[in-house]
């Protein structure tokens, strides 16, 4: 029977300082005894999906307390990718992530928490709790802040639903005159909660159900909608029971790395697949898996991408679908349910709610269920107020959308399309794999060769797509972006949006050892590794040289003999300093050097290895 961590500070005569301090926090006589319940808040006021985050830890600690737990906030940092974009500030993005499951660690082991409700929303924060949680493995619920409403603006005369990729495309669409990029602007995010598309945070809070670790609706649940305020509730009192049949029951299928097992994995990445999630969640799946100690890696995304149709498509796959409308079709149950019916998910893994992912279908599918609470979850509307308040509208639809044939959530037999919506390619320019979402790729250029336009930086690249040195036919090459070349693996937003801008979003191809943001669509592909600054091929490309595509045949190369690439790899290794952007004027502050020293290859999750540090 595992005794509670936190009787380590909370008894025996020589911890007296450690009760005085305790006491001081506000812990009362009867309260020695009960579990200590850490709550991992990310309220921040420079990210819309954390905004409102600044009382619900204490809504929390709340239903904690009245079911006989002890609540301890604490916050992490959260970053928002958003505005970080463009500039040196993305260097932050992803090494935030490794910040934020370090601090959880401390927070958590410092203070000998029994049990952990991780408060998270954006892009790195979820990943980096997920982390945390695997890594130190105490029962754990997640619950999220919520995705924002989808924006509404009228355009030339038609409204239509917008986002915050939206306001970047228009901004540098020269047919768009300045008034209409400022209504762009103006309601592309009209409520807190995370961007409204399928971009990288709300795919990883849906992709956190999936793996059992959250209650159902967490991923597609309106940030502005009450509904939302009785997840938290909910967490408060869950965690509390999942401390006791772990600590006074022994029930160790309560713990994070009995929930999130190789077969909740592949039911993550296949719901990711399904649903056009954001590339990130590879990176942050493998960094999870690493952390959970599964091996679970890129050949098997790259299985299971071969076998997973594609049944929702969500914004920037599609202009007019939001999270907000997959949550009127029935959520990440309802998509699930789809995948079970055509025999595509482990029924028996478990979840912190329901003792197996099977019976959690049958409840919370609403093709399965007639129960009208569940109906009711997923009835659950937009209240159209632009608010930075949470809970603030109740709205309903009439019905919850059950269209399989031609509604946002597909059987089957009615899918958007049988390849999945994410591929990994390899080839002599990837050898460790790299990764391209491919529900956002047109079918036109599902095949595509071109030149090299080469790029040692995503700002060059800016710059030269907006100067019009990209022409159509072009494969743009990014490199020395990624997690060690950056360092901090920037998202290529801003290129992929301007290439749309231009006109040129099907086109143009655009490779990069660095990543994408969810927002992201065209034939963009990631995560190259080895990256250049590992002395990966992309690094020996040359301006002109051929690079050829085939997401079908999973390949991509650079049409160029062996024996010439062997030539440039020796001629790169003579250099003084080998493996260096050409004309980069970087300043790379001691943090972030000190996060490329131990940092290692997209196909690894750019998780943290440091045995590097024993190798030299
Ligand atoms: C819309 C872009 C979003 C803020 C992002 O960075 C991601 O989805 O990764
Ligand atoms: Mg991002």
């Amino acid at each position: 029977m595992p005794a509670y961590r936190s009787r380590t500070t909370t008894h025996g005569r020589n911890m007296a300082g450690a009760r005085g301090l305790w006491r001081a926090t506000g812990m009362k006589e009867g309260d020695f005894g009960k579990p200590i319940i850490a709550i991992a808040n990310s309220f921040t006021q420079f990210v819309p999906g954390h905004v409102h985050l600044h009382n619900l830890g204490q809504l929390v600690a709340r239903e904690i307390e009245a079911a006989g737990g002890v609540a301890k906030e604490f916050n992490t940092i959260a970053v928002d990718d958003g505005i970080a974009m463009g500039h040196e500030g993305m260097l932050y993005s992803l090494p935030s992530r490794e910040l934020i499951a370090d601090a959880v660690e401390y927070m958590v082991n410092a203070h000998c928490a029994d049990a952990l409700v991780c408060i998270s929303n954006c892009d790195k924060i979820t990943p980096g709790m997920l982390m945390a949680s695997l890594r130190l493995n105490i029962p754990t619920v997640f619950v999220s802040g919520g995705p924002m409403e989808a924006g509404k603006v009228v355009l030339k005369g038609r409204q239509r639903a917008v986002d915050l990729i939206d306001a970047m495309v228009v901004a540098a669409d020269a047919s768009v005159t300045d008034a209409e990029v400022e209504a762009v602007e103006r309601s592309a995010c009209p409520t807190c909660g995370s961007c409204s598309g399928m971009f990288t945070a709300n795919s990883m809070n849906c992709l956190t159900e999936a793996l059992g670790l959250a209650l159902p609706g967490n991923g597609t649940t309106l940030a502005s909608h009450a509904d939302r305020r009785k997840l938290f509730v909910e967490a408060g009192h869950l965690i509390v029971d999942l401390a006791q049949r772990w600590y006074e029951r022994d029930d160790a299928s309560v713990l994070p790395r009995n929930i999130a097992s190789f077969a909740a994995f592949e039911n993550a990445m296949t719901l990711d697949i399904a649903m056009g999630g954001s590339t990130n969640t590879v990176l942050h799946l493998l960094a999870a898996a690493q952390e959970a100690g599964v091996p679970f890696g890129m050949a098997d995304i790259d299985r299971l991408s071969r076998r997973v149709p594609v049944l929702c498509k969500v914004a920037p796959a599609v202009a007019d679908v939001h999270v907000e409308d997959v949550h009127h079709a029935g959520g990440i149950f309802g998509i699930l349910g789809e995948l079970d019916r055509a025999g595509l998910v482990n029924r028996d893994t478990a979840t912190v709610h329901s003792r197996t992912l099977a019976e959690a279908l049958d409840r919370w599918d609403v093709r399965r269920t007639e129960a009208a609470s569940v109906h009711e979850l997923f009835r659950a509307a937009p209240g159209g107020i632009p608010s930075t308040e949470p809970f603030n509208q109740s709205a309903r639809w009439p019905e919850v959308d059950i269209d399989r044939e031609k509604g946002v959530i597909r059987d089957a037999a009615h899918a958007f399309s049988k390849d999945g919506g994410l591929a990994v390619l390899t080839g002599n320019i990837a050898e460790e794999g790299c990764v391209v979402k491919t529900a956002g790729v047109d079918a036109s250029i599902l095949r595509f060769s071109g030149p090299a336009r080469i790029f040692e930086s995503q700002d060059a690249a800016v710059a030269g797509i907006l100067g019009g040195v990209v022409q159509a036919g072009d494969v743009v090459l990014i490199r020395y972006e990624g997690p060690k070349g950056g360092p901090g693996m920037q998202e290529m937003l801003y290129p992929t949006s301007y290439l749309k801008s231009k006109g040129l979003g099907k086109a143009c191809a655009l490779i990069t050892d660095g990543r994408f943001s969810g927002g992201t669509s065209g034939l963009s592909i990631g995560h190259v590794s080895p990256e250049a600054a590992e002395g990966g091929t992309i690094g020996l490309v040359e301006e002109g040289d051929t690079i050829e595509i085939d997401i079908p045949a999973r390949s991509i190369r650079l049409a160029v003999p062996d024996a010439e690439i062997a030539r440039r790899r020796a001629a790169m290794e003579a250099r003084a300093e080998p493996w260096q952007p050409v004309g980069r004027d970087r300043k790379v502050s001691a943090a972030l050097q000190a996060y490329a020293a131990l940092t290692t290859s997209a196909a690894r999750g750019a998780v943290r290895d440091v045995a590097q540090l024993k190798r030299r």
